[in-house]
């Protein structure tokens, strides 16, 4: 049995430490939090053993009536794995932490490549992350990105991938976030850091992105085209992406238009929290002009990185090959619409 330790309890760490305690293997040794806000209040709603990440604020919980388990030191000292979900950027400042308890560490996509012996992708990579101490699951979007890529390039060859990425403004939780009326290419430069992200997943591919932001909170949408090794028809994708257990074909019968009817239908199949974890390509948009496929998806930024991160703790402790640890994700997390 895994015990692993969740330090940074936002949108992340919330839906990882909710995902831990799904899992047959593993069992959630805590939450750390810097304030007794209503998250730290669902924690201990859930039982989950909440730490404080800042060792002065422990009056703070008291005051607000919470009680702890301890402080964060001691919630990486007892982990066999540590996910860091802090905000950007707050992981690499704890990193001399977990080296000097000697806890190998998962981070998030804001922290920079160069902090870890590896970024990491379920299906694209899973065995880079074999015994390493430090690894980085990458951002919502570059995620998303390495489940398209990786069987396209396995099956077909990628010449050249050239990707547009309309990317939400913020997450619903963040009221301090924009645009909330403007359409703004972000980043201005070009290439994204989406592309270079790619490559510390596939560092041999050939790809160039674009970002926007745009005043929604939903999901974020990719305008795809691949330049492909081959021309196979596009019922040919179809069927190869439709074999992907984290892509989800949005077939043209369930009329969803857009990420608000997706969230919607997440909701009502019954999904925690709305999450998507799939990919969601549209499967009328799949289509091939010679040597070139063109397809949109959706990415839900909340949630597809949550079965990854689960991966990931497999993946560093070695304990499962990633066809085994996906299923397992896969099946007690709900995956596949
Ligand atoms: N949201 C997204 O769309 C995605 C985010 N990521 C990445 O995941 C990481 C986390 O992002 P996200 O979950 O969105 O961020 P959030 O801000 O939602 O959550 C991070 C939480 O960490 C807590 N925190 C702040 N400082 C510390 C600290 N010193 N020690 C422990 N906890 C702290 C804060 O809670 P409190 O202070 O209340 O304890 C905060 O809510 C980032 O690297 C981000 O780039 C990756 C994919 C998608
Ligand atoms: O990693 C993400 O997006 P990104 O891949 O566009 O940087 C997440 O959606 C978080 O992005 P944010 O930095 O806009 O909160």
């Amino acid at each position: 049995m895994l015990t692993v330790g969740i330090n940074g309890y936002g949108t992340i760490g919330k839906r990882v430490a909710d995902a831990v305690t799904q899992q047959p293997d593993m069992e959630l040794a805590g939450v750390a939090k810097t304030r007794p806000n209503f998250e730290a209040q669902t924690a201990v709603r859930k039982d989950y053993p909440l730490y404080t990440a800042v060792e002065e604020r422990v009056e703070l919980f008291e005051e607000a009536g919470i009680g702890l388990a301890g402080t964060v030191s001691e919630l990486v000292e007892q982990s066999d794995v540590v996910v860091d979900a802090c905000p950007s950027g707050i992981g690499a400042d704890n990193k001399s932490m977990y080296e000097s308890l000697d806890t190998p560490a998962l981070y998030q996509g804001g922290e920079d490549a160069d902090l870890v012996d590896t970024s990491f992708n379920a299906r694209g990579n899973y065995s880079a992350a074999a015994g390493a101490s430090h690894v980085r699951v990458v951002s919502c979007n570059t995620t998303g990105l390495s489940r398209l890529l990786t069987p396209l390039q396995e099956q077909y060859g990628v010449e050249k991938a050239r990707v547009t990425l309309v990317r939400r403004g913020g997450d619903p939780g963040q009221t301090s976030r924009g645009p909330i009326n403007d359409i703004l290419p972000n980043p201005i430069t070009v290439p994204s850091h989406h592309g270079p992200d790619v490559n510390t997943v596939f560092p041999d591919l050939d790809i160039d992105t674009l970002g926007m932001k745009v005043p929604a909170t939903l999901m974020h949408l990719h305008s795809v085209n691949v330049t492909l090794e081959s021309s196979p028809t596009a019922a040919d994708v179809r069927d190869l992406l439709r074999e992907e257990s984290r892509l989800f074909l949005v077939p043209e019968s369930m009329a969803i238009d857009g990420a608000g009817k997706l969230k919607e239908f997440a909701h009502d199949a019954g999904r925690p929290r709305g999450d998507v974890w799939e990919n969601c390509v549209w499967e009328e948009s799949i289509s091939m002009e010679d040597n070139d496929l063109y397809l949109f998806e959706a990415i839900h930024q909340e949630s597809d990185v949550v079965p990854e991160n689960v991966d990931a703790i497999r993946a560093v402790t070695e304990t499962a090959d990633a066809n085994e640890s996906i299923a397992t994700t896969n099946e007690t997390l709900g995956i596949g619409l």
